[in-house]
């Protein structure tokens, strides 16, 4: 059967269905229509220019991956755009625009030197028997500096990711470790430090790798095809190594070997690295101390919850991007409303201008509360330390100072040690931060008691009713 512009969209859709959430599936693709295949180019046609710059700026490339399986290499997708006539006439027309490849990363050669022990260099990222080293420094450069908008909560980070940008290797933040909560940025600063270091200085190599990435591909060629040497020259020879999610090194006792050994030579040799985790270096667990102390050699700089101000620059300046204007008013309530995460921030504006576009009507104060509700109503009730200290204390009959006390009977022991994994498991606060709060203990007190209520829970029916009963209580 021949292909047609039909049978390719609709096979390009399966694929992409399968990759994205149902809600980004139903949103951007489903109103999306084949217009015409002639030879390896598909035209679809989208509802507005807001569209088509959506999916370019989020689905480009799995776009490009759908569309390659099905037409093959040469692959090319047109835009048609069907836009109202504004003029007054009932007409629309349409516009045409190739998809754009906007601001890519180019990669990168590296001259490597191949020896009698080592004859041919594997490049982790391609398939084997591939010689030539092109390194695809996997960077986005749709997250840059220009659109990570400063405020007193990054200010460090930011600043720190500058120098480093100006200098790689050359600064005293080497490494430098982001860490913070979800959704607050580390990942596009780290990106953005090396869209700025291959703008500044084309012929370093700079390489993004997340850790769950790198330790598949550490298993890959470790284990399956016994050549680890290869996979840890092969990071050697990066200039600036920016790895996302540090953190999931946590337990994977080789990986964390091999990174030891990547991670020395660069810095011996006056090599970038930048690293981001969702936990401060002393929160981590599982990860071996020579690696932790590495850690924190450079600069741990923490990107912490944006102010009032700084959440109104980004909704803003997202929106200036796209093009939309908003009512002050709505400007204003989703910046009071969604505190803790720039991704769900830009979430509610994203459904905001979506509901907009599509009912092409003005959104209202009614409109912006609905929507916010399904982002605020998801983030859990913020319960303090004190709190807790409460609830836990009332439950086993005792007053705060004896939970917190020096005492070592076991049903106060275990009552502090509840009251300390919750205050983990419903805080944002640091073992270290948890431990002084709650009776002047430090950091490993706490973790050992989040470990102890956890196995007792496993192994102790009563235990795990208090814990239960607890649960309910403070509503976790
Ligand atoms: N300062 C900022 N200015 C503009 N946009 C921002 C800023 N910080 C974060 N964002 C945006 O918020 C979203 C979430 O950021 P990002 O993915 O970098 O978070 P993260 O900390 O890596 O989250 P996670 O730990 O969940 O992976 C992105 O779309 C990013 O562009």
């Amino acid at each position: 059967m021949s292909k047609t512009a039909e049978t390719v969209w609709n096979n390009c859709l399966k694929f992409i269905e399968d990759n994205i959430s149902p809600q980004a599936y139903k949103t951007w693709f489903e109103p999306v229509i084949a217009v015409k295949l002639q030879e390896n180019s598909l035209s679809i046609q989208v509802p507005s220019k807001f569209f088509y710059e959506w999916l370019e700026e989020h689905y480009f490339n799995l776009l490009k991956v759908a569309l390659t399986k099905e037409i093959g290499k040469g692959a090319k997708l047109l835009y048609i755009i069907k836009m109202e006539n504004k003029a007054g006439s009932s007409q629309s027309f349409t516009e045409k625009i190739p998809s754009s490849h906007r601001g890519r990363v180019s990669s990168q050669d590296v001259n490597v030197k191949l020896s009698s022990k080592n004859p041919e260099l594997k490049n982790p990222f391609v398939i084997p028997g591939i010689k030539n080293l092109k390194i695809d420094s996997q960077l986005n450069a749709n997250y840059n500096f220009d659109n990570f908008l400063e405020g007193e909560s990054n200010r460090l980070a930011r600043s720190a990711g500058k120098a480093i940008a100006n200098k790689p290797g050359g600064t005293s933040f080497n490494p430098l470790l982001v860490f913070g909560g979800s959704g607050l940025g580390k990942t596009h600063l780290a990106h953005a430090i090396g869209v700025d270091i291959k703008e500044k200085y084309p012929d370093k190599t700079v390489l993004y790798i997340s850790a769950e990435k790198f330790t598949q591909q550490y298993i890959d060629s470790a284990i399956k095809r016994k050549n680890l040497n290869d996979f840890i020259h092969f990071y050697q020879l990066i200039d600036v190594l920016i790895v996302d999610d540090i953190q999931l090194l946590s337990g994977k006792m080789k990986t964390q070997e091999a990174f030891f050994h990547i991670f020395n030579h660069l810095h011996q040799n006056g090599k970038q690295v930048i690293l981001t985790s969702d936990k401060a270096p002393v929160d981590m667990q599982e990860i071996e101390q020579r690696l932790l102390s590495r850690f924190k050699w450079g600069l741990s700089a923490e990107l912490q919850v944006p102010d009032y101000y700084t959440r109104r620059k980004i909704i803003e300046s997202k929106l200036y991007r796209d093009g939309v204007e908003m009512p002050e008013e709505i400007i204003d309530f989703v910046a009071r409303s969604i505190k803790t995460n720039i991704r769900e921030l830009e979430g509610a504006i994203i459904s905001l201008i979506a509901h907009s576009s599509f009912s092409k009507t003005e959104v209202d104060l009614n409109l912006a509360q609905r929507i916010v509700s399904n982002f605020v109503r998801k983030t859990k009730k913020d319960v303090s330390i004190d709190q807790i200290q409460k609830v836990v204390s009332s439950y086993f009959n005792m007053d705060i100072e004896t939970l917190q006390s020096k005492t070592r009977k076991r049903h106060i022991v275990q009552a502090r040690q509840i009251a300390m994994y919750f205050a983990k498991k419903m805080t944002k606060s640091s073992l270290a931060s948890i431990g002084k709060q709650i009776g002047s203990r430090d950091h490993a007190t706490v973790l050992h008691a989040c470990k102890t209520v956890d196995n007792l829970q496993s192994t102790d029916k009563e235990f795990k009713k208090y814990v239960e009963d607890l649960s309910s209580k403070l509503k976790y």
